[in-house]
């Protein structure tokens, strides 16, 4: 259930089982009958208006309001267009439902406790206008509670975009798997809650559509955690360079705990000397090296991952010391100044990336390196990604892994105490920590974004970055346990 398909990926699968012989009347009735069991799962019986428009979603919708009424709801329905006008499955199941068909109006909305929303679906693909709009408007703005069929009526599936208006939902409830649109913003805050119910497309239908966006889960990446054996050595785990700022010292040491949380072998700051005394005296375990021995360092490939960006400074020593570091090929992570300081010449950086490489901008960051990449966040990441050969990770809400094959994962957390100060440092961190210990760059950042939600749910109100690295433990420890009892 972790995929998540495009909307033409849906219709394909939809019109593979229709084929495999599941007729899609039935298909259609399994959708508005697993509506119905969350209706009735979360609202006692009341007034309910079911809202139709004139394509499948509206068919959804008659199967819905029948289900509804033989239980004994109180129902009106109303259609967009004639009844007459409905084509297929949709005119099939409305000529089951023997109630009225009323016209699509504000009127449906007055008195209701509950409505609804099967006005668009998959199938929305143009601006909302005229009385649809209008509908929309009052619609969010009644008291009812209101369910949106497959996505909220306005939000684009692939996208998550609004066209024009769109439904504001308590439950959105979708068919098989979810779309892109449901966790990329603004879509999910449209959504409400989100339940994706099964109505009898196999898992194989969906495994043959080669699904390679996912939400991210454990379930992704699990398998790629480098777990130390008993007879471990600390340098089995890694040894990660991270490269200090030589004013902004906060952000390197967030970085540095963070690795260190995540269970990385050793971990050398290494900084302008000036800085130094601050680094070494953060704490004990960590080592520190002057930036003058960088090209020893280098030379000792012990050193196999490097973190720079957090607090490091823009300019020309940033831009060569990140190239020098690419040229190598070992794991890296660049953040914040290392990207910023490539946003005259992105080029240079994306020629220079050749090994296993995580570019991790928020919004800014990446509108300064990709000013020509547009469109939704799956969408941008993804280009970013097949442009540069690395894997890059768009921070946010909705934050966004893409590999430059194509993957990309989805956050679905629900962290806001997230947005402080120093929380994108941590999470710079916890990649370049896993990526020093083996893991592939894409699973290492998706474990990473996984990891920094888990620990903001958690924490809550209050967090602070600092919390983040110490509740790691807590949390890889689960982990750890569930590996072996999978053992
Ligand atoms: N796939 C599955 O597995 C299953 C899918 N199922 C259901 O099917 C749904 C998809 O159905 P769908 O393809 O008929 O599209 P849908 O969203 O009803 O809208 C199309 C209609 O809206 C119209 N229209 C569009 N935009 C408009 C606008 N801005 N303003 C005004 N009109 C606009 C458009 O008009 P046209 O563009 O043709 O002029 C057309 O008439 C899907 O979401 C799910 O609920 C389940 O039943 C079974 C399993
Ligand atoms: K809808």
């Amino acid at each position: 259930m972790f995929e998540i398909l495009t909307t033409d990926q849906m219709y394909e699968a939809d019109r593979r089982t229709i084929e495999g012989g599941l007729a899609g009347d039935v298909l259609m009735d399994n959708a508005g009958r697993v509506v119905f069991e969350e209706i009735i799962r979360h609202w006692s019986p009341r007034s309910v208006s079911v809202l139709c428009g004139p394509g499948n979603n509206g068919g959804d919708g008659f199967v819905i309001a029948r289900l509804l009424r033989d239980a004994g709801w109180s129902v009106r329905l109303g259609l967009m267009g004639d009844v007459v006008s409905l084509k297929g499955d949709a005119a099939l199941h409305a000529a089951r439902w023997d109630g009225a068909v009323e016209r699509l109006s504000p009127a449906l909305v007055v008195g209701a406790d509950l409505l609804v929303d099967c006005i668009f679906g998959a199938g929305l693909a143009r601006e909302i206008t005229g009385e649809i709009a209008e509908l929309i408007t009052t619609i969010n703005s009644s008291m009812a509670s209101v369910v949106s069929v497959d996505v909220p009526s306005g939000v684009d599936g692939n996208s998550g975009a609004i066209w024009g208006c769109g439904v504001k939902a308590d439950l959105t409830v979708t068919f098989c798997r979810a779309k892109p649109g449901h966790y990329l913003l603004p879509g999910r805050l449209m959504c409400g809650e989100l339940a994706i119910r099964d109505i009898g497309i196999s898992d194989q239908t969906i495994s043959e559509m080669r699904p390679n966006c996912w939400r991210n889960d454990p379930v992704l990446w699990r398998a790629g955690i480098h777990w130390p054996g008993l007879d471990g050595h600390k340098y089995h785990r890694g040894h990660l360079l991270a490269f200090g700022g030589a004013s902004m010292t906060g952000a390197t040491r967030l970085v540095a705990r963070a690795a260190r949380r995540s269970g990385v072998g050793l971990l050398t700051i290494v900084s302008d000397p000036v800085a130094l005394p601050v680094y070494a005296s953060d704490t004990p375990g960590n080592m520190t090296a002057p930036i003058g021995q960088v090209e020893s360092l280098l030379n000792d490939c012990r050193h196999n991952a490097f973190v720079i960006g957090p607090g490091y400074g823009l300019g020309d020593d940033t831009r060569s010391l990140v190239l020098k570091l690419l040229h190598l090929c070992r794991s890296t992570v660049l953040d914040a100044d290392a990207l910023t300081s490539f946003a005259d010449d992105p080029s240079t950086l994306c020629f220079a990336i050749q090994g296993p490489t995580v570019l991790t901008p928020h919004e800014g960051e990446f509108s300064r390196l990709f000013p020509d990449i547009t469109g939704d966040k799956l969408t941008r990441a993804r280009a970013a990604a097949k442009r540069s050969g690395a894997t890059v990770l768009i921070k946010g809400a909705d934050t966004v892994i893409a590999a430059p094959d194509g993957r990309a994962a989805i956050s679905a957390a629900d962290a806001p105490w997230l947005a402080t100060a120093g929380s994108g440092d941590v999470l710079a961190g916890i990649i370049g920590g896993l990526m020093a210990q083996g893991m592939e760059m894409f699973d290492a950042s998706c474990m990473a974004v996984w990891l920094h939600a888990r620990s903001g749910t958690d924490i809550g109100p209050g967090l602070i970055a600092e919390d983040i690295p110490e509740h790691l433990p807590g949390i890889l420890r689960e982990l750890w346990l569930a590996s072996r009892k999978k053992g």
